[in-house]
């Protein structure tokens, strides 16, 4: 990581993600910075495959693919849940373990069995956020955020997306999809992560 960060101008910044939930939370936190977002699929982008080995990677490749293909200023996240019990899984899997379309009910009910096949008492897990700027000419950042916690089965709330109904944060007793989202976003691992990237890049 750079200790010289670059700086975003005011003007227009792509979104370069493909999930409505994700450009929602994102447009509200670069609201107060000048910066108007324009999500990558408003202005047809393409969806890349998420080729890389971690977390960091795919961000990278999702956030230059967007600034190249629009020639302006691209932030991308990519994000999971990490379960230990599991070695990190489904980790930067986290998406696919839910098939296609999507199904988080079944992914849930993956993660549930995986963990009663490994015999364990372990429930603890972690949620991971990538966050990558890109350049259009090739100058990219990453910053990446974590918040730690248990897993509880059944899941419980219907208020966040993904895999919230069955993620306790620690220090607290409710799941992410039982929690407002406004206190969801204090704490969590896209929270952590984007305050590096304020700190660094406004
Ligand atoms: O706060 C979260 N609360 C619950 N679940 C979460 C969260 N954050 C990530 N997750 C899970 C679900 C999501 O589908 C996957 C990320 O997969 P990831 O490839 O980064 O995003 P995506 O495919 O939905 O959209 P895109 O790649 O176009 O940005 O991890
Ligand atoms: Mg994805």
């Amino acid at each position: 990581m750079r200790e010289n960060h670059r700086k975003l101008a005011p003007g227009q910044l792509i979104i370069a993600s493909h999930n409505d939930g994700k450009v929602r939370e994102i447009n509200a936190l670069v609201k107060p910075f000048a910066i108007t977002a324009v999500s990558a699929k408003k202005i047809g982008l393409i969806d890349p495959e998420e080729t890389g080995k971690t977390f960091a990677e795919n961000a990278a490749l999702k956030a230059r693919t967007a600034a190249m293909a629009a020639n302006l200023p691209a932030l991308a996240d990519d994000s999971g849940l990490c379960v230990h019990a599991l070695n990190g899984d489904p980790g930067i899997y986290s998406a696919r373990w839910a098939g296609e379309p999507r199904d988080f009910d079944r992914a849930m009910k993956k993660v549930e069995n995986a963990l009663i096949e490994a015999e364990t008492e372990d429930y603890t897990a972690h949620f991971v956020c990538a966050l990558a700027l890109a350049w259009p000419d090739g100058h990219e950042e990453v910053f990446e955020g974590r918040v730690n916690g248990n897993l509880v089965f059944p899941g419980r709330g219907d208020k966040g997306f993904g895999y919230d109904p069955i993620f306790v944060p620690n220090g607290h007793d409710i799941t992410f999809a039982e929690m407002d989202p406004d206190r969801k976003h204090d704490m969590s691992h896209r929270a952590d992560a984007f305050r590096k990237l304020i700190k660094a890049s406004f």
